[in-house]
């Protein structure tokens, strides 16, 4: 699975975007399923379909809009992505991941990835906010890697260090705001594990990844995170756990995609007033650090 964009393409696209719009992001933020509301707390947007820009893929899943919107929060000018690209729709990981890369050459800083995930640790509720701490890159030990094949080093390096992948101070910074806005009772905080999907899990799949040490699963994020560090990103993963996975034979309900699309409906206020209040901490902190 080598990468199919050259150099080229991800310059053609992004200085495309550049021309068309004077917001220059520092944030970029990429809504999972059902979560495209997260956009609405910005001001002065912009917005393109995903289909009017040159190189992009487009979304085929519902709850995805397909929408680049530009916008600022507060003097923060942030891209949000109302859609993301996943393995199962049969795009590659190279197209999956060209976003993150526009936005490094746009000048991002930071990418603030967002999705809807099973929670797998037996004392997560349905409703409850996930910080991402760690992955598991499932796809990535069968070699469905975005990073695979000749490395560009105008990205980053060969061999990247993905210890670190999340960001430290980001994950402090938005425990603080969560606390902040009262909603400390359901963060949490713990390892995602991705999936190539389309199905949700068996339950003997479900029981191999708690031992595996896995919180929640999902079928998103880790290419989006991994090609981000790749090319210096600072990340933050925030990961709404939208059911509980079953663990148990004689557990009668079924997970299904509708259900996960309410769960993220509901909850899509809380996780706007967190990320547009962690936006606006984030900027007054690097405004104090320079
Ligand atoms: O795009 P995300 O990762 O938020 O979406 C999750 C994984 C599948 O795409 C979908 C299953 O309901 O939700
Ligand atoms: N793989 C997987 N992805 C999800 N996305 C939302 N819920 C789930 C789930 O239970 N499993």
């Amino acid at each position: 699975s080598s990468c199919c964009c050259s150099f080229e393409d991800y310059k053609r696209t992004t200085e495309w975007l550049l021309d068309q719009t004077n917001h220059r992001p520092k944030v970029a933020v990429i809504c999972g399923s059902g979560l495209g509301l997260l956009a609405d707390g910005a001001a002065h947007k912009q917005t393109f379909s995903y289909k009017d820009i040159p190189n992009f893929p487009v979304s085929t899943v519902p709850g995805h809009e397909g929408r680049l919107v530009f916008g600022t929060i507060e003097d923060t000018p942030c891209v949000f992505m109302q859609g993301h690209f996943h393995l199962y729709e049969g795009y590659s990981l190279c197209q999956v991941t060209f976003p993150i890369r526009i936005f490094k050459l746009m000048g991002v800083e930071s990418v603030l990835v967002t999705n809807a995930s099973g929670g797998i640790c037996p004392d997560f509720k349905v409703g409850d906010i996930m910080i991402i701490k760690d992955h598991i890159n499932l796809p990535g030990f069968a070699g469905q890697h975005p990073l695979c094949g000749p490395n560009d080093e105008r990205f980053g390096i060969r061999f990247p260090c993905m210890s670190d992948a999340y960001s430290k101070d980001l994950r402090r910074l938005v425990l603080d705001v969560g606390s902040e806005l009262g909603c400390s009772s359901f963060i949490r905080e713990g390892v995602y594990c991705m999936v190539s999907g389309p199905n949700f899990e068996t339950i003997a799949e479900a029981r191999m990844l708690l031992i595996l040490g896995c919180d929640s699963v999902g079928m998103s994020a880790v290419p989006e995170v991994t090609v981000a560090k790749h090319c210096g990103l600072r990340v933050l993963g925030l990961s709404l756990i939208t059911n509980m996975v079953s663990l148990d034979y004689s557990r009668e309900e079924k997970v299904n995609h509708e259900e996960v699309l309410q769960i993220s409906k509901m909850r899509a206020e809380v996780l706007q007033k967190l990320v547009t209040t962690f936006i606006c901490r984030y900027q007054q902190q690097s405004i104090n650090n320079n």
